[in-house]
């Protein structure tokens, strides 16, 4: 196995890893030098990561400086499919830091519900004027890119552009401090997320904007189906819309209005959730879910199987009668 290839480098990093880095399209791809630049800076930070920075810069040159992505992620490169360029940016994992324990988050409210899944946090103030000022400049970048992945069984009116990417690349402190405070909301108020384990943060903003849509917005119940963390924060002036107030399921059913760059946390996976419908203006919030690896749900949907199974046939959990989202 020749040292410089995707191959050898694969093989250091695990299983896993070799999984989410795809190898055959890897291996061909970087012996032809076909990787863009970005997809090289990535897989470049990701052996940084993990350990192997030196590998790193002799397989992918000292351009792809790893050097530019904050240390503490643990990046590995996942699929890429048509969307900038004809391709999309790669999906990121994260995972936290192992030797690290979260902050504490002195300024959490947290939202009680009958069963712990259901809790809610809320950070007020989570994210201040420049920040959202930064996003709203920031969906424009070609490193954002328009989705359309709703279930199709979910009545939702509202606009969404994917920003994972660009906020990777060009709002890495932003970046870093949604994704380590959901992970300390999370060590509060769940333990949802394991410290061995990576997650894939989905990041996306969201317009609800009636005069576009031509009539109401909103987004019915539903959970963010894999998600063991979600995150909604509102980045645009109350005064500028009616309507759209974040509610819960229960019990006990809970509302939660948001000022602007307020940032409510809950367990997306398992807590239903919707926004009473936007009946004028325009609403716009940036949303992050922390999807379980895929291990993680395989191993999770064969546990379902197998329960179903001893319980004589009954519906998995997926399977049953959740509005999922995706
Ligand atoms: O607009 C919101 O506040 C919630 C959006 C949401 O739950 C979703 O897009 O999954
Ligand atoms: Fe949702």
């Amino acid at each position: 196995m020749a040292e410089n290839s995707g191959e050898y480098i694969i093989s250091r990093c695990g299983q896993e890893l070799a999984e989410e880095l795809r190898a055959p399209g890897l291996r061909r791809a970087s012996r032809r030098r076909r990787l863009s630049c970005h997809c090289l800076a990535v897989t470049a930070s990701a052996l940084a990561a993990v350990g192997l920075a030196s590998e790193a810069s002799r397989s992918f040159g000292s351009s792809c400086a790893a050097s530019r992505f904050l240390p503490r992620l643990r990046i590995q490169l996942a699929a890429g499919k048509a969307g900038t360029n004809g391709r999309l940016p790669p999906t990121v994992a994260w995972g936290p830091p192992p030797e690290e324990l979260p902050e504490e988050l002195p300024d959490l409210e947290e939202i009680a519900a009958e069963a712990p899944n259901l809790r809610l946090g809320v950070l007020r103030n989570f994210l201040d004027l420049d920040e959202a000022a930064l996003l709203h400049r920031l969906v424009h970048h070609p490193l954002a890119w328009e989705v359309k992945d709703r279930h199709s069984s979910l009545a939702f009116k509202h606009n969404v552009r994917r920003v994972e990417a660009v906020l990777r690349e060009s709002a890495r402190r932003l970046y870093a401090k949604l994704l380590c405070t959901a992970w300390a909301v999370d060590h509060r108020l769940w333990r949802s997320m394991r410290p061995e384990e990576y997650v894939l943060p989905q990041i996306e903003y969201i317009e609800y904007d009636v005069e576009k849509i031509g009539g109401e917005g909103g987004i019915g119940k539903h959970t963010d189906n894999g998600s063991l963390v979600s995150m909604v924060v509102l980045i645009s002036d109350p005064a500028d819309f009616e309507g759209g107030l974040n509610s819960f399921s229960g019990p006990p059913q809970r509302r939660v209005p948001l000022k602007p760059g307020d940032a409510v946390f809950f367990y997306g996976d398992k807590c239903e959730h919707w926004i009473t419908p936007v009946t004028s203006g325009r609403r716009v919030i940036l949303q992050m879910e922390l999807q379980q690896s895929p291990q993680r749900l395989a191993k999770e949907q064969e546990e379902q199987r197998k329960a179903a199974g001893s319980r004589g046939g009954e519906k998995s959990r997926r399977g049953g009668d959740k509005r999922g989202r995706r």
